[in-house]
């Protein structure tokens, strides 16, 4: 059967089809990312909820001249299908392929570059005011931002700065699936529960709305389906306060309703607010009972879904090791506090939340204020682990330095994600910890090489009172024996792993194990550094002494990365010795799998031994 889709190659052929087939459209287009997904994994769940969504703004808005602004972005596969990628989905978040998030440098229909949550409504408001510059008042600028990403400091920021300005035309549509990765936490999130009882909407599907509202004690449905709705009114909405233009809530799955409402606000000049219930995994059975296993995820099989692999014949992940030494060591000392910014599922600290549920806070999308809330807590003797991806705190800088470090308070970072995480591409790469963490007085820094060392690191910078950060990065272990003790090491000491000759390589984490497989073959020395800070100072110069030339490596940045401390220390001593600096070259590193960058690179065993045989072949044979 021929499908509408085959006809729509950008939303201008979108616009052609009478209203009546929408309908039509979107089942072919949640087939198609289903379909898509399922062969290449991606963001799913998410993508799902926003179908009608998409075709609708599509439908009545006159993109890419209305400006479409996708907040986070991982809920773009709908739009890019759309929008003229329909062809060239099958390489998503591959290599040269397309993104797995919406990319300026893409599409024109990308209005604005998201990854990290919570920046659609600034940024749609900037291009709002500088339409209003340039006289143009026609242009529409959308900003789409789910209940999880509007929770997070930034979009409040911008809700306040939009609310005192005149003439701006600008619409804010809250995506509201009562989802996050995880379920929804914050009063926020109450407070939309609030709003869908107080509002009562029509024609919204009844298994939407009982679920939506499963959480609330207050909100009885019965036999008929229907709410009898407590607190029946609302008067002001909180955005109505801020100056939008408030409508909703609405089903974000009833596509002629949302038609109908869009047409209506395109000549609404002016603050606008729409608040629309969908449903995270729409249409897929597996991933609406289960929105959290299907948020990311690799391929799967449409038909069984994700068939959990034999537990025992995979490796761990970092993550996992981290969630099983954040358990034992809460056991040991009750006075350990787990944070995450709404990253538990990808931090490992799901068994941390259910073993210890009144030391476990998720605070949601708000990495600033869990930096500042564990200081807060470190200041009365607990002790904090915040658990947060290298790319996400980037987001809390300054509370770690103002907050943290310069009052020395005791809290532990537990980094994942750090280096390279390949299919996420460029925005989450967690290449600058080592380059931005080391120039901050205070504060300890350590790269583990591997699982073992990743405990003992842990358990290290934990009992250390003052300010500490252990990084590794994303995906698999490298398969030592991890011991189940809670030991600890010298700090800011190095191991020296292999003894050898003429050339010593200085590692910086997991990549120490490349090292050593370069290091065998030629006979070099390997030292494991285990910290950046403090920098193992003796042995650097000890190992320079007896060797012709050292070589540092490290899954950073190269520039202000590990290598430029080693630099550092040998100009100190005025110690001259050829350096060769291994680590991330200085420019973005788009999406692909993560073995194929590394190889590109030149951070592979082959890489690095080319590297160090092209730069010293005169000073080793
Ligand atoms: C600053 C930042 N922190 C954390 C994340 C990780 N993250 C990606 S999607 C997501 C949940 C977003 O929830 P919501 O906005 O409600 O969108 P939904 O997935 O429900 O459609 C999180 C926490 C991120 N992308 N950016
Ligand atoms: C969109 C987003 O920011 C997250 O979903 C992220 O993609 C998770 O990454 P991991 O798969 O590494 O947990
Ligand atoms: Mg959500």
């Amino acid at each position: 059967m021929p499908k509408l889709l085959d006809n729509i190659n950008l939303p201008s052929d979108l616009r052609e089809l009478p209203s009546d087939l929408l309908k039509k459209v979107a089942n072919e287009l949640r087939m198609e990312v289903l379909n898509l997904v399922s062969n290449t994994g991606g963001h799913l769940s998410s993508s799902l909820g926003v179908i009608e969504l998409t075709i609708a703004l599509h439908y009545v808005f006159n993109t890419p001249d209305d400006v479409l602004i996708w907040d986070v972005g991982h809920q773009s596969y709908p739009h890019k299908i759309l929008t003229g990628r329909k062809d060239r989905m099958f390489t998503i978040r591959q290599r040269h392929g397309i993104s797995g998030f919406p990319k300026r440098s893409e599409s024109l229909y990308d209005s604005f570059g998201t990854a990290h949550s919570s920046t659609s409504i600034s940024a749609a408001l900037g291009m709002a005011c500088a339409a209003r510059k340039k006289g143009n008042l026609d242009r529409k600028h959308i900003a789409v931002i789910g209940d999880g990403a509007i929770s997070s400091g930034m979009a409040f920021e911008a809700l306040n700065n939009a609310g005192v300005m005149d003439d701006i035309n600008l619409l804010v549509i809250l995506n509201d699936n009562h989802m996050s990765i995880s379920p929804p936490v914050g009063a926020l999130n109450r407070y939309f529960t609030y709003l869908m009882q107080g509002r009562f909407y029509a024609a919204v599907d009844n298994k939407v709305k009982k679920e939506f509202l499963h959480t609330n004690q207050d909100i009885k449905i019965n036999n008929d389906n229907e709410f009898s709705i407590k607190n029946s009114v609302v008067s002001k909405t909180f955005f109505e306060e801020f100056g939008f233009n408030y409508s909703g809530p609405i089903d974000g799955h009833d596509i002629n309703l949302l038609v109908s409402y869009f047409q209506n606000l395109k000549s609404n000049y002016g603050l606008n607010f729409l608040h629309i219930v969908t449903k995270k995994g729409k249409g897929y059975d597996l991933a609406e009972k289960d929105p959290i296993l299907y948020h990311g995820l690799g391929k799967f099989n449409l038909q069984t879904g994700i068939i959990s692999a034999n537990k025992k014949e995979l490796k761990k992940t970092f993550s996992q090791i981290f969630g099983c030494w954040i358990c034992d060591m809460a056991n040991e000392d009750s006075n350990l506090i787990g944070v995450t910014p709404a990253m538990r599922e990808g931090s490992g600290l799901v068994d941390f939340g259910e073993f210890f549920p009144d030391r476990y806070f998720d605070v949601g999308i708000s990495e600033q204020h869990a930096v500042t809330f564990a200081a807060g807590m470190a200041c009365d003797d607990l002790k904090p682990v915040v658990a947060i991806y290298s790319t996400f705190l980037q987001r809390a800088y300054d509370q770690l330095i103002h907050d943290v470090a310069i009052q020395n308070l005791d809290v532990t970072f537990a980094i994942d994600r750090s280096g390279l995480v390949g299919a996420d591409g460029a925005t989450h790469s967690g290449n600058y910890d080592i380059s931005f963490l080391r120039c901050i007085p205070n504060l300890i820094i350590a790269t583990p090489s591997d699982e073992n060392e990743q405990r003992l690191l842990l358990t290290t910078c934990y009992k250390y009172k003052g300010p500490s950060a252990v990084r590794y990065p994303r995906g698999e272990v490298i398969g030592v024996n991890v011991s189940i003790k809670l030991d600890t090491v010298k700090i800011g000491y190095g191991i020296v792993r292999r003894l050898g000759k003429n050339i010593v390589i200085l590692g910086f984490g997991t990549l120490v194990n490349n090292a050593m497989i370069v290091a065998n073959k030629k006979d070099f020395t390997v030292a494991d550094m285990r910290f950046v800070k403090p920098l193992d100072e003796n042995l650097i110069i000890s190992l320079a002494k007896n060797h012709n030339a050292i070589v540092t490596l490290e899954d950073n940045a190269i520039l202000g990365g590990a290598g430029s401390a080693v630099l550092e220390v040998l100009n100190k001593n005025n110690f001259q010795i050829p350096v060769l600096q291994l680590g991330i070259p200085d420019r973005f590193i788009d999406q692909g799998d993560l073995k194929q960058l590394n190889h590109e690179i030149g951070l592979d065993p082959e890489g690095i031994e080319s590297s160090i045989i092209s730069t010293f072949k005169n000073l080793y044979v």
